[in-house]
């Protein structure tokens, strides 16, 4: 067969962008196609929008508490267009990093339309036929949209439009007490918004339970009101939407955002006619992201597993690493790290309390410390929220921390779990996003950058990918 490229990625969010850039870096031919925006989810209606809102929804609440350390502040007033602003000037500053020129410098050719897979190295894309010994795909997830009854009768919010409101909801209810639904509920609140949240099992179900707690109740303090059961039926037009739950209750509201979890992209780009195969929600892989199609990976929240930015990042590097170099490589969640961002946020890195008791029993010890005891959460007044540190042994297998920038405690721990420490390992650590801590990791891979890319490495990724192309 002959090849066009060496590598094909379809998806340009943070498992494509990721997998193309390490594969061109290397020297490697790779097209990088997408068929909406650069950046995919996390840029365009994912992690930099909600955390812009999260940080206009926190100077709010800190004008809130007037009198504080002896200072007063005036009573926050809301300009919705200021806030919209505010979230569009945080995607637009990001933009570059992620654009189509910044991804042909360093190599791609980056495709912007709609592919469609036809062989086992055959890619259809904008009248063109490209064929590549390795296929990644990479197309991501959209927002779940249940079989609630009277929902496709009525005007809804999903993350997709959520950050357009130009207008502030005056009572926004939420289905869904998972990570969107609490990022999103406390972040209107605190803007001014009543806000209801419908939720039939836990809030944030993934979480240490005693975290969460302090969470809720910090929540349901600042005036977010909880309703326990499962949304089942909806009613009503622009304005006034009531949601009815198992429960019996009815809440109105003017605004309905639905966030019950992400339904993965695997339909109308030819995965079914090449009989790739899916699992329960996305396609299936084995450690190394391969599908059931060998020459095809999947990467990111397209396949089944955790989906989070610095997931897919760390699936896009290893699986460039193993076209590059043709040395297998597997995923690791050992030493997962995550943060819901919430005030306080709730982190976690390896096993909860919860999951290491199920798998271990009693052979599992927690050591607790509450931040009431930590000098500078003192001085800062901030002392609400833990760490809890989870061992076997002396092993440390797993950390949940909730407090005030909870999210930034977590390197130490990725160090302690894997128990590499070197400047390579921080480099290529898997780092919770979005935090400041990346900015660790971003100095430690300069410093390894002109070796990992240099002209050895490079002309051994030649010598390999000239085997493939040969063998295939
Ligand atoms: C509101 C919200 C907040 C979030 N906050 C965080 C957070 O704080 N931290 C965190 O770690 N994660 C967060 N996430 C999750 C994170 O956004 C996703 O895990 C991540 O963006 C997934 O990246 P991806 O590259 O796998 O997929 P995507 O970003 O979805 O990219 C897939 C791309 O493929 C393109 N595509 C699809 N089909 C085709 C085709 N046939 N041809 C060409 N292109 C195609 C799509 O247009 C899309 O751009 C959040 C998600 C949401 C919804
Ligand atoms: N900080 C972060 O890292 C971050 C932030 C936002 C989103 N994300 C990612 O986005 C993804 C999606 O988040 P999400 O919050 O949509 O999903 P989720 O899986 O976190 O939570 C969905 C919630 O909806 C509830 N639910 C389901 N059906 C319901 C019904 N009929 N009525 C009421 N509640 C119902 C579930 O019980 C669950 O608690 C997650 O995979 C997450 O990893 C991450």
């Amino acid at each position: 067969m002959k090849f066009t490229h060496d590598a094909i990625v379809i998806g340009g969010g943070a498992a494509g962008l990721t997998a193309a850039g390490g594969c061109a870096l290397f020297g490697l031919k790779v097209a990088l196609i997408e068929g909406h925006k650069m950046g995919g989810e996390c840029l365009n209606n994912g992690c930099v929008p909600s955390k812009a809102i999260i940080t206009a929804a926190k100077r709010a609440q800190e004008a809130r508490e007037e009198k504080r350390y002896g200072v007063q502040l005036a009573a926050p007033k809301v300009d919705w267009g200021g806030v919209h602003k505010h979230i569009h000037d945080a995607i637009a500053h990001i933009e570059p990093h992620d654009s189509k020129e910044t991804f042909e410098e360093m190599g791609c050719e980056v495709i912007l339309a709609y592919a469609r897979i036809t062989g086992k190295h055959t890619v259809e894309v904008g009248g063109r036929t490209l064929k590549a010994p390795r296929i990644v795909i990479a197309t991501g997830s959209q927002p779940f949209v249940p079989p609630i009854d009277g929902l496709d009768s009525v005007p809804y919010l999903t993350n997709e439009n959520l950050f357009d409101l130009t207008e502030q909801p005056q009572h926004l209810v939420i289905i869904g007490g998972g990570v969107i639904g609490m990022e999103m509920a406390q972040s209107f609140r605190r803007l001014g918004s009543d806000v209801t949240v419908i939720e039939p099992g836990e809030p944030m179900a993934r979480d240490d339970r005693e975290s969460v707690q302090v969470v809720v109740e910090v929540m349901k303090e600042e005036g977010v009101r909880f309703v326990t059961g499962k949304a089942e039926r909806v009613e009503g037009s622009a304005g006034k939407i009531t949601v009815h739950t198992d429960s019996g209750e009815a809440i109105s509201g003017s605004h309905l955002l639905i966030a019950v979890g992400r339904k993965a992209r695997v339909s109308g780009y030819g995965l079914e006619e090449l009989g790739v195969a899916l699992g329960k929600n996305g396609i299936a892989v084995d450690a190394r992201r391969r599908t059931s199609v060998k020459s095809i990976y999947a990467i990111g929240d397209c396949r089944e597993g955790p989906r989070l930015t610095h997931v897919s990042g760390y699936e896009g590097s290893n699986v460039a690493l193993e076209i590059v170099t043709g040395i297998p490589t597997k995923v690791d969640w050992k030493a997962l790290p995550w943060c819901t961002y919430t005030e306080p946020e709730v982190a976690q890195i390896g096993m909860t309390e919860q999951d290491a008791k199920e798998k271990f029993g009693d052979r599992i010890t927690v050591i607790k410390e509450g931040f009431d005891h930590n000098e500078r959460a003192i001085a800062e007044g901030s002392t609400k929220g833990h760490l809890k540190v989870i061992l076997k042994g002396k092993k440390i297998i797993g950390a949940s921390i909730c407090g005030k920038n909870a999210g930034e405690l977590l390197l130490p721990f990725t160090q302690s779990i894997t128990g590499k420490s070197s400047s390579f390992a921080l480099g290529s650590a898997v780092i919770s996003y979005p935090t400041r801590s990346e900015i660790l990791k971003a100095a430690a891979f300069s410093a390894w950058e002109p070796t990992v890319f240099g002209s050895l490495p490079k002309k051994y990724a030649a010598f390999v990918a000239k085997m493939r192309r040969t063998f295939n």
